[in-house]
């Protein structure tokens, strides 16, 4: 088993500290909103204070999150940081992205420790290489049966933290062999890759796909997790960016059939191949660095 452990979050804790930090800036900028609106000012002029790490080190804010979106392939990255070590990491970076999520790591002064990819991706390059290349001492992360090289190689129950929070892997095959969901220590958030969509789930008819394996991965270490745990997928075709366990059981369109009425769904989608696997996929198997 190779894992990155610095330190575990205590989910009690890290729940606590980030809705007390919710509370205390919702209510500061209503208190501000009513003074300013109450006393005739102009809200538009109100001062602005720059963002500064140092004052949201000293609010004790919550997880930094930011979901980044890639248009040419509908490629969802994520951006998790710990406001106080300034620790972060960065799940399914795409190539052509790379600058602008680097820019949004400098503007946030966050240190990017890992940069993990869900699977081997068919339907774009991977930012993972390149980012490891201009964010020195940054570590790549894939899983150790995707077939791919990467610094850390991931197993079941393996952790990446980063200060005080960390993502814990739950193995998800189906879609790939070497898919793996992320979830949030506290179980508030889970990154899965292509194996669970917004009402659907990633395509099985390439790389190892097996229709009846994502079935099982998606009932087993999914749909297990608390019902208001958030989803956020690789990929969203629609124009969807989050749903939660609760709502993907009920109203998942293949998800909620018999394992027999999914196997059938799966083998009569008829997609045409991603335009890019050809380059895509040999180019992620070396962290997307092939012709770099
Ligand atoms: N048109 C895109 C590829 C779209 C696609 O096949 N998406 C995959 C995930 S990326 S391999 C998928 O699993 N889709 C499931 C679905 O039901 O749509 C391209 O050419 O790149």
């Amino acid at each position: 088993m190779s894992c990155l452990v610095l330190e575990v979050l205590k989910p009690s804790v890290a729940c606590a500290l980030q809705l007390r930090a919710t509370a205390t800036g919702d209510s500061r900028r209503a208190l501000a909103g009513f003074l300013y609106r109450h006393r005739g000012w102009d809200t538009q002029k109100a001062p602005v204070r720059k963002y500064s790490a140092n004052m949201e080190r000293r609010a004790g804010g919550g997880i930094i999150f930011r979901q980044l979106f890639e248009s040419i392939s509908s490629t969802y990255t994520y951006l998790l940081g710990d406001p106080e070590s300034r620790e972060a990491v960065l799940i399914d970076p795409v190539l052509e992205t790379v600058d602008r999520d680097i820019k949004l790591i400098e503007e946030l002064e966050l240190q990017l420790k890992v940069a993990v990819n869900t699977h081997c991706h068919a339907d774009h390059i991977t930012g993972t290489g390149l980012m490891k290349k201009k964010l020195y001492g940054t570590k790549s992360a894939i899983s150790e049966h995707s077939g791919a090289t990467a610094d850390i190689l991931l197993s079941e129950g393996d952790s990446i933290t980063f200060g005080k929070y960390c993502l814990n892997v739950r193995e998800t095959p189906g879609h790939t062999d070497g898919c793996v969901t992320l979830v949030a220590g506290d179980q508030s958030m889970a990154f899965t890759g292509d194996a669970l969509l917004i009402r659907g789930c990633g395509r099985t008819d390439f790389q190892q796909g097996c229709s009846k394996k994502l079935y099982h991965s998606i009932h087993t270490k999914i749909f297990t997790l608390p019902g208001h745990c958030l989803i956020y997928p690789a990929h969203d075709y629609k124009g969807q960016t989050v749903s939660t366990v609760d709502e993907e059981k009920k109203f998942n369109p293949r998800l909620t059939k018999t394992l027999e009425e999914f196997v059938e769904i799966m083998s009569n989608l008829n997609l045409p191949k991603p335009q890019k696997i050809d380059i895509a996929v040999p180019a992620n198997l070396v962290c997307g660095l092939h012709d770099i």
